[in-house]
């Protein structure tokens, strides 16, 4: 299956992270459009419009907010044809809310990615409808440079992976500005422990990644016994500390997504 021509319909912080992934993985940026009212230029060769045109797409990417889905969803429905796979980045917004949208499309795929995609290195959750295993592979191959696109097992788990893969990068963001304040706090100047927190998390996940060991395994590693990370590790792990913080935060970003796709439910 050939998915040539895609529309980007809100080109913001998302979609516009994809934009730049696909366009920094080779893909030509002739076969792309976007529609996005005040986004101020498109990289060259990308055709800008305001309007969604009256055209028949391969692909059209929503990638405006969840509560834009029923003010945006006449204006899109003229582009999606009978040949059409609509691919939605919209958090919480199920399949079954898209599909009476976008009745006419071939099928319907929710994308949950994060901003790595700019470089190419985004987690991207799959689920779909209505697509056969060559429309899958299609939408996967498509997804490849962005990233490391993965089908679930189950729509329902789409909000916890949302919290996950989507929420996580700003989770992340937020340990490796603990990092720095606590350094800052014990006298590093604040910007030398910014620098120093960024490396080490840059250099803590390349490492985690490219090794044979899982993270607890490379933890250990650091530790030596009775020294100065057990005795960090040891503040972290009291009453499941951190585990217990992270699991509240992901429990409140996933309660989010469902009560955003509810609410578009019933729009
Ligand atoms: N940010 C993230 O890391 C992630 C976001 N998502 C999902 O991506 C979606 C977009 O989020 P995000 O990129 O952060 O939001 P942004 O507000 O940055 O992007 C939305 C874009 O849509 C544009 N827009 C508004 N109305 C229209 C319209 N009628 N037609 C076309 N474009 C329009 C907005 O323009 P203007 O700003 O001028 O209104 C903006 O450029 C959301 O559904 C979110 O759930 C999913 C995973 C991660
Ligand atoms: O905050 C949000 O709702 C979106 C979904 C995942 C990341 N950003």
């Amino acid at each position: 299956m050939n998915l040539d021509k895609v529309l980007i319909v809100g080109c913001g912080n998302m979609g516009g992270a994809m934009l730049q992934g696909w366009l920094a993985g080779g893909v030509a940026p002739g076969r792309i459009t976007v529609a996005d009212p005040r986004m101020a230029e498109a990289p060259a060769g990308v055709m800008l419009v305001r309007e969604v045109p009256v055209a028949d797409f391969d692909v059209v990417l929503l990638g405006v907010k969840p509560q834009l889905l029923d003010a945006v969803a006449p204006q899109v429905a003229p582009a999606i044809g009978q040949g059409t796979i609509l691919l939605s980045i919209l958090a919480g917004v199920e399949l079954a809310t898209l599909a009476t949208r976008f009745p006419d499309a071939k099928g319907i795929v929710r994308v949950m990615p994060n901003l790595a995609a700019a470089i190419g290195r985004s987690p991207l959750a799959l689920s779909g409808q209505g697509l056969d295993q060559a429309g899958r592979d299609a939408v996967t191959a498509l997804l490849e440079p962005l990233g490391t696109p993965e089908w679930l097992a189950s729509e329902d788990l789409f909000d916890a992976v949302t919290a996950l893969a989507g929420c996580g990068p700003a989770f992340v963001y937020r340990y490796i500005d603990a990092l720095a304040a606590g350094a800052t706090a014990l006298g590093v100047p604040r910007d030398q422990a910014q620098r120093l927190a960024l490396a080490t998390a840059e250099g803590s996940a390349l490492l985690a990644a490219s090794s044979e060991h899982g993270p607890g395994e490379l933890a250990r590693r650091v530790a030596s016994p009775g020294g100065s990370t057990q005795a960090g590790l040891d503040v972290l792990d009291a009453d499941q500390a951190l585990v217990r913080l992270v699991e509240a935060a992901m429990t409140a970003a996933e309660r989010r997504s469902a009560e955003m796709g509810r609410d578009a439910r019933g729009g």
